[in-house]
């Protein structure tokens, strides 16, 4: 069959290759000529400038020292390896003559010991204070990356999702690579210009020192790094897959599901299937993989081009016998052995330092993503607005699609209806019907894909969006506790007010919080699950030892149901009523956990304190909110099939809501199976 342009494209573009469990996608490089190497270089040159000009400005002085004794690391080396030179020649020489000169010995020996200490001093220095230039690396940039993501929408979140959990972790080895690379270089200029010195002295010329540097320059023609390009690794191999799925149902969190499902055999089964099936296929990661997938023929040689020099060793010592020296030739072999280790080490760390930059960049690339939802420029609510309580909303034709959604069909479809200002409006409608998606668009969390959203009149797109958020208070299933304290967790409704403690009870109050939070020991000052103990080695509970005793205090944590954590979440949206901006209010199953009592106190509490304002509540249950609303939206599969007063919708016996609520009545009619 013939493939198509694009695919053939893609494939020039693309090297494809299975190793083991993997498929790895490889962009091929599409121009390796000298200039495009060149320009690749260059383009990096502003993203090291931008690194070393912020690292030094973190901490100029130890970076100075630092950089030295990098350096002086590189040269010890080469002066150790002068002084052993020395010490031997003058040993060599003392033999042939009969008289060894004791002083001159002494000195080189002395000189040695004094490198050796200095050395010693240095890299104790080092170990003492790269720490502290860790940590200031470290948290300089994951602030940089912290303050970056707190300001990126959700559908950006989504276009930008790996690079969102970078982590500032590997900044200070990128760093070191830097200064390793430097320090490198210089130290491979100067072992190359002393081999050359001692070569030319003992008579054994450059070819000596070509031949030295002969397995090196194979070595790195000839080397095979995943990490230098850009790469994609795949899990294909479907028995991996299921081991990795079965392995994750050993973890805690599907432990009661486990032994209350009495699945344990199953998946012990399963597990033997999988790994038989796995057999001996390579999980190793890929890029080890990769590096190791020579042919036998490359492998041999590269070694064997090592031994070029002992070849040349044993060429002189019989055809040029005059020449041989045992001193000159166990001082170029260690020289030699130097000088491959650093040229090694040198390849290996640019290497890294092109990772590094590329992470870097990564890095400071995300303070320049650009937001998916735009921000307006008109202030909400308009002057003329400003004293009307509640919000009016239209929405024109609006259709949505989620980013990277793997469904075909839109999550809305074609939706138009109005809202008056201070109308009570409830959505429901069947499982995916876009309830969710709905408020989300009128939160502007997301924008229609088609359509428009008009608040007061204006499309919701030229409001400034921090305007429209104070204008709102949200409650949903999908809002979380803070790992702070709960205090802080219904304070924070209204930042502006996180520490008046009067607020914050009263909004608990309304909430329903206030009762259980004060039985707690530390009452609002509690912080659910605090993550002190990081770990605790060969320390057990049941050995009741002094030390697992003390572990067992310090592990102890507070919990609390998931109907105690809708309510905090419920008092942080009454909080958010007293800053006095709030326009629209959208509960979303904001209430699911909630006992009947609790939701209608909730209910209430949130009708009396949403006085003229509007509010839009999404709900499966059809009780006192259908009854209250002055419009029920009905929706399906993403559209608008009905939209009246309860009344209304009830007159339409085959319609969607009538279905619907006639299921929930049913439940309660003493008719109705199983009742009687
Ligand atoms: N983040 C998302 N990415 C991709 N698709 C999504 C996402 N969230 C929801 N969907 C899809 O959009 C459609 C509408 O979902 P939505 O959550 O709005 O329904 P809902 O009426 O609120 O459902 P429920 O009653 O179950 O809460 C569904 O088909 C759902 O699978």
């Amino acid at each position: 069959m013939k493939k198509d342009g694009k695919d053939a494209q893609t494939e020039e573009l693309i090297e494809e290759m299975r190793l083991g469990v993997w498929r790895v996608l490889i962009a091929r490089e599409t121009s390796a000529g000298l200039g495009a190497r060149w320009r690749k270089i260059t383009s990096m040159t502003p993203t090291i400038k931008r690194f070393f000009i912020d690292v030094v400005y973190l901490a100029p002085g130890l970076l100075s020292l630092m950089f030295l004794s990098t350096l002086w690391s590189s040269f010890d080396d080469v002066l150790l390896l002068h002084l052993s030179s020395r010490i031997l020649s003058i040993i060599e020489i003392g033999l042939k003559e009969g008289r060894p000169d004791a002083v001159a010995i002494m000195n080189a020996v002395m000189a040695r010991m004094l490198v050796v200490a200095i050395s010693a001093t240095v890299e104790w220095w080092r170990n003492q204070t790269t720490p502290i230039f860790e940590r200031r690396v470290t948290h300089h940039f994951s602030y940089l990356i912290f303050s970056s993501n707190l300001g990126t929408d959700l559908p950006t979140v989504h276009d930008n999702d790996a690079d969102a959990s970078l982590g500032a972790g590997p900044v200070c080895d990128h760093f070191m690579s830097l200064i390793r690379v430097v320090a490198m270089g210089i130290e491979v200029i100067t072992l190359l210009t002393y081999i050359f010195r001692l070569a030319l002295s003992t008579r054994h010329g450059p070819v000596f020192v070509l031949l030295c540097l002969t397995k090196p320059l194979i070595s790195f023609l000839f080397r095979r790094s995943l990490w230098e390009r850009p790469h994609v690794v795949q899990a294909v191999e479907p028995h991996y897959i299921r081991l990795q799925a079965l392995r994750q149902l050993g973890d805690t969190q599907y432990r009661q599901d486990v032994i209350s499902g009495n699945i344990g055999d199953y998946i012990v089964q399963e597990y033997e299937k999988a790994r038989d099936g796995l057999g001996d296929t390579d999980m190793g990661w890929a890029g080890q993989q990769y590096e190791k997938k020579q042919s036998v023929q490359s492998a041999v040689m590269v070694e064997l081009l090592g031994d070029l020099t002992m070849l040349y060793y044993a060429a002189v010592s019989v055809f040029n016998p005059a020449k041989f020296s045992l001193t000159s030739i166990a001082m170029l072999q260690h020289s030699e052995s130097i000088l491959r280790r650093t040229f090694t080490n040198g390849i290996y760390e640019v290497g890294e330092l092109r990772r590094g930059i590329n992470f870097m960049k990564r890095i400071y690339g995300l303070a320049n993503i650009t937001n998916v939802i735009k921000d307006g420029d008109l202030p909400y609510p308009s002057t003329d607005q400003s004293e009307v309580a509640g919000m009016s909303i239209d929405l024109r034709n609006v259709s949505f699609s989620y980013p990277g959604g793997k469904s075909n069909a839109k999550a809305l479809d074609n939706v138009t209806f109005s809202i008056k200002s201070g109308q009570l409006v409830v959505l429901v409608g069947s499982n995916g019907s876009g309830k969710s998606t709905l408020v989300k668009l009128l939160a502007r969390l997301y924008d229609a894909s088609s359509g428009q959203v008009l608040m007061d009149g204006q499309d919701i797109q030229r409001y400034k969006i921090a305007d429209l958020r104070r204008a709102t208070a949200s409650l949903t299933q999908d809002h979380h506790l803070y790992p702070l304290s709960l205090s802080e967790n219904i304070g924070l409704g209204n930042p502006a007010q996180v520490s008046d403690t009067s607020t914050i009870l009263d909004a608990a109050k309304k909430g329903g919080a206030e009762g259980f939070v004060s039985k707690l020991k530390q009452g609002f000052s509690t912080i659910l699950d605090p993550q002190t103990v990081q770990y605790s080695v060969m320390v057990q509970a049941s050995d009741k030892t002094p030390l697992s005793k003390e572990v067992e205090k310090l592990e102890r944590t507070t919990d609390i149901s998931g109907g105690e954590r809708q309510r905090v979440v419920a008092s942080r949206t009454f909080m958010r009523f007293t800053s006095g901006t709030v326009k629209l209010v959208i509960a979303d199953e904001g209430s699911s956990a909630l006992d009947p009592e609790g939701e209608w106190e909730l209910f209430n509490n949130l009708r009396e304190e949403s006085q003229g304002k509007t509010m839009v509540f999404v709900t499966h249950r059809f009780g006192h909110l259908t009854k209250f609303a002055d419009v029920i939206l009905c929706m399906k599969d993403g559209r608008l099939v009905e939209s009246g007063t309860h009344d209304d919708l009830m007159k339409i016996p085959d319609g969607e809501y009538f279905k619907l609520y006639d299921i929930q009545a049913k439940a309660f009619d003493s008719e109705s199976p199983g009742t009687s």
